[in-house]
């Protein structure tokens, strides 16, 4: 299936590592989100991402690996999205762990499948800050360099601003959105109810719920419709 990553508005964020119940996950999946991105900081194995993706495989919604770790890589996803966090102090995170994987399997990829983030982690409580010992320490000046160097630099399709647990800052949100030409903006974090999902889906192309749908459905489901209400046009 060919599908468009550059015109999703709101993507809901599985948690390969969390429980689901087969009804949850059927309304999560029809309840009109533009794609289902699997992933998470930890706990993360190739039998719970095979047994999550075949789940939702029985739906027709996009569904896209976002890779955490390579040993849990499988053929079937309509993308493998590949996180590189800019603001790691560690080198693994931004290009150590995708050299060893592209040395290994690079023979095999399909590059068209592959999509590179470039992350900027800013909730210093996170699962994935203390992993890749982001920077968090940022000022609306270090950001906005990051996101230039994503869009201009290293020309990374999505720049993903990652306050994963926690609801972030909407005016440098904003800010960021105005430095972006062509990179995609994804906003993710903290966002449990739908004034929050409108507030940051008007100001990110693209918003990510995870945690809450863990914690409560109806308000996850809520978020869909309300970014879908924004009216902003995606560009
Ligand atoms: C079809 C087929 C088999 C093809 C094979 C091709 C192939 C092998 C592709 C892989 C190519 C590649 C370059 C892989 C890179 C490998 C790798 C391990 C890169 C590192 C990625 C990285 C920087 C991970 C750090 C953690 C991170 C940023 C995760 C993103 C997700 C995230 C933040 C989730 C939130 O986590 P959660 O657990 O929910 O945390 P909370 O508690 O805060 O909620
Ligand atoms: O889980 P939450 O806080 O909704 O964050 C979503 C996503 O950005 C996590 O990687
Ligand atoms: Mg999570």
């Amino acid at each position: 299936m060919i599908v468009d990553f550059q015109t999703w508005r709101h993507v809901f964020k599985l948690d390969p590592a969390k429980t689901i119940p087969d009804g949850q996950l059927e309304r999560i999946c029809e309840s009109g989100t533009d794609a289902i991105l699997i992933g998470g900081s930890d706990n993360v194995t190739l039998d719970n991402v095979l047994d999550l993706m075949s789940r939702v495989r029985r739906f027709t919604v996009p569904v896209v690996l976002e890779v955490s770790a390579i040993d849990s890589v499988t053929p079937g996803f309509d993308y493998y999205f590949i996180p590189t966090v800019l603001n790691s102090s560690d080198p693994r995170w931004i290009k150590g762990l995708h050299h060893e994987a592209i040395r290994e399997y690079g023979d095999l990829m399909d590059w068209e499948e592959l999509v590179p983030e470039g992350y900027c982690i800013l909730n210093p409580a996170c699962k994935a800050a203390e992993l890749t010992k982001a920077d968090t320490a940022l000022s609306t000046e270090d950001v906005l360099a990051y996101a230039r160097m994503a869009e201009h630099f290293f020309r990374l399709p999505i720049f993903y601003l990652e306050y994963s647990g926690t609801y972030g800052d909407p005016a440098l949100v904003r800010e960021v959105k105005n430095v972006l030409k062509e990179t995609r903006l994804f906003y993710g974090g903290g966002v449990d109810s739908a004034e929050k999902a409108q507030e940051m889906a008007q100001l990110a192309d693209t918003l990510v719920v995870g945690n809450i749908i863990y914690e409560d459905l109806e308000a996850a489901l809520a978020t869909v419709q309300a970014v879908a209400e924004t009216g902003k046009q995606s560009l």
